[in-house]
């Protein structure tokens, strides 16, 4: 007598066709995939012809070098640049994603595997890597019989933050074969694409002088914008119509807090996916659902694989924000309870790295980030959590038991006619005793 019950052929196959018969909710589900181009691209009519206004000149023999495209994630900026890109006559390109590469080398690299299908090793140097990217150009030109091509450097955040290396020494480097191709008739442009302005980054003069004014804002779509998208979409990926507040609520979680395309489509993707399992048409409840599946799959996938240390500043902002109510942190203020709860021995990183690694929960998109001027002070950097802090706290079960804790504390002192910060609205997390006491009882990080 088994206790487990044995699986076999035909309860397989009984489990099998009850999954195929639920997948008939579905017409087609490539409609709901985010990884490959859409089927059908809606409005952004604006943003393709201030595109082709920079670019068409090549066919009057004239690109600019550098065409910077920026904008919050899912606002479909790599959607966009590549269906133009495709749609237009007699050009070449070369479309590298850089977030596969995390050092200039490496992405070297993946333009010369783009071009040419070969690779160099490290110990050739940067100089040899671009030197044999201006050949790679040549050949694929002459193969093609074309003289332009266009260069789309997806992800361009991924190298831009390299600290390690220099960002604007492999821009430099590019621009000038740039030059030098142009006097052999060959007109080459580059197209970046990253969540921030390029002259945000730290390139130098001589780089910025050659991009000029060439760059194109991708503003995160409007609610109606997404409705609209999740409406074509699920009129073709689903045989039941989903109702307009169904779309309008999916539309509202995903662009009060992440003003993406993607993750409205993930999300109404995860809807129908519950609906379907309860065999129900798609209801509010089930979207609710998706979101909160969606933000912990993906917190707590990241916070599996995330360096010690940025899993800690993860944890301080998640603890700042659960306790105090407070959204947004100052750099300054995380790196203070960063080096409160560092246990003694783990070696502090100090201010600029721990600003790094906010900058890359920034990109990873677990944090957004908010530049606020301080007037004479100059102006600071705000972080805030992308997602409902308790999803952080539920990573460290033992240490979120005492979050209410300091919560329940942090409120009654907050609250407390005697105590002096209680008048002041900005009250700082870290100067308060109550807090002080939890947080070296987290101390043993
Ligand atoms: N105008 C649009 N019409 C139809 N679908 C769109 C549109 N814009 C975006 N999408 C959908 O949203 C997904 C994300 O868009 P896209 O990858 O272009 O965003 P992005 O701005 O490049 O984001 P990231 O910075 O994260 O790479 C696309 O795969 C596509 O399915």
């Amino acid at each position: 007598m088994f206790l487990v019950e044995q699986m076999h052929k035909r309860k397989f196959q009984k489990l099998l066709k009850k999954e195929i018969d639920r997948m008939t909710a579905f017409k087609d589900q490539s409609y709901f995939d985010t990884l490959s181009a859409p089927k059908k691209i809606l409005g952004r009519e604006d943003k393709i012809q201030e595109l082709l206004g920079m670019i068409v000149g090549y066919k009057k023999n004239f690109v600019p070098p550098l065409v910077s495209v920026y904008g919050r994630s899912g606002s479909g900026k790599s959607t966009l640049v590549k269906f133009v890109l495709d749609n237009l006559p007699d050009i070449s390109t070369c479309i590298v994603n850089l977030r596969k590469s995390k050092t200039i080398f490496g992405a070297s690299n993946l333009i010369l595997e783009e071009l040419q299908g070969k690779t160099i090793t490290n110990s050739n140097g940067l100089n040899k890597a671009i030197e044999n990217v201006e050949s790679a150009i040549v050949q694929k030109l002459e193969h093609e019989k074309k003289n332009t091509l266009f260069i789309l450097l997806d992800e361009a955040d991924s190298i831009l933050n390299d600290k390690r290396g220099n960002p604007s020494d492999f821009f430099y480097k590019l621009l000038t074969i740039i030059e030098d191709l142009k006097k052999q008739n060959y007109l080459v442009s580059i197209i970046t694409i990253s969540n921030n302005l390029f002259d945000q980054y730290n390139l130098d003069d001589r780089v910025k002088s050659r991009i000029g004014n060439n760059h194109i804002l991708f503003d995160p779509y409007s609610k109606d914008e997404i409705v609209d998208i999740l409406k074509e979409i699920s009129d073709k990926a689903l045989h039941e119509k989903v109702d307009l507040p169904i779309l309008q609520q999916c539309a509202h979680l995903s662009s009060s807090i992440h003003g993406d395309a993607r993750r409205a489509i993930d999300l109404l993707h995860s809807a129908a996916k519950l609906a379907i399992k309860e065999n129900q048409p798609i209801s509010k409840d089930h979207v609710a659902q998706a979101n909160d599946l969606l933000d912990s799959d993906f917190v707590l996938q990241f916070l599996k694989t995330a360096p010690y240390h940025m899993k800690v500043i993860c944890y301080v902002i998640g603890q700042s924000t659960f306790v105090s109510g407070k959204q947004w942190h100052y750099t300054s203020a995380i790196e203070k309870v960063y080096s409160n709860v560092l246990p003694e021995d783990k070696k502090n990183l100090g201010y600029r790295r721990v600003s790094d690694l906010l900058n890359e929960l920034a990109q990873a998109g677990i944090l957004e980030s908010s530049t606020k001027t301080l007037g004479r002070y100059g102006s600071g950097k705000m972080y805030r959590l992308k997602f409902p802090a308790d999803i952080i706290g539920k990573y460290f079960p033992e240490k979120f038991v005492l979050w209410e804790q300091m919560k329940n504390e942090y409120y009654s002192v907050n609250h407390d006619p005697d105590v002096k910060y209680n008048r002041d609205p900005r009250l700082k997390f870290d100067r308060f005793e109550g807090i002080k006491k939890y947080q070296e009882l987290l101390g043993q990080f």
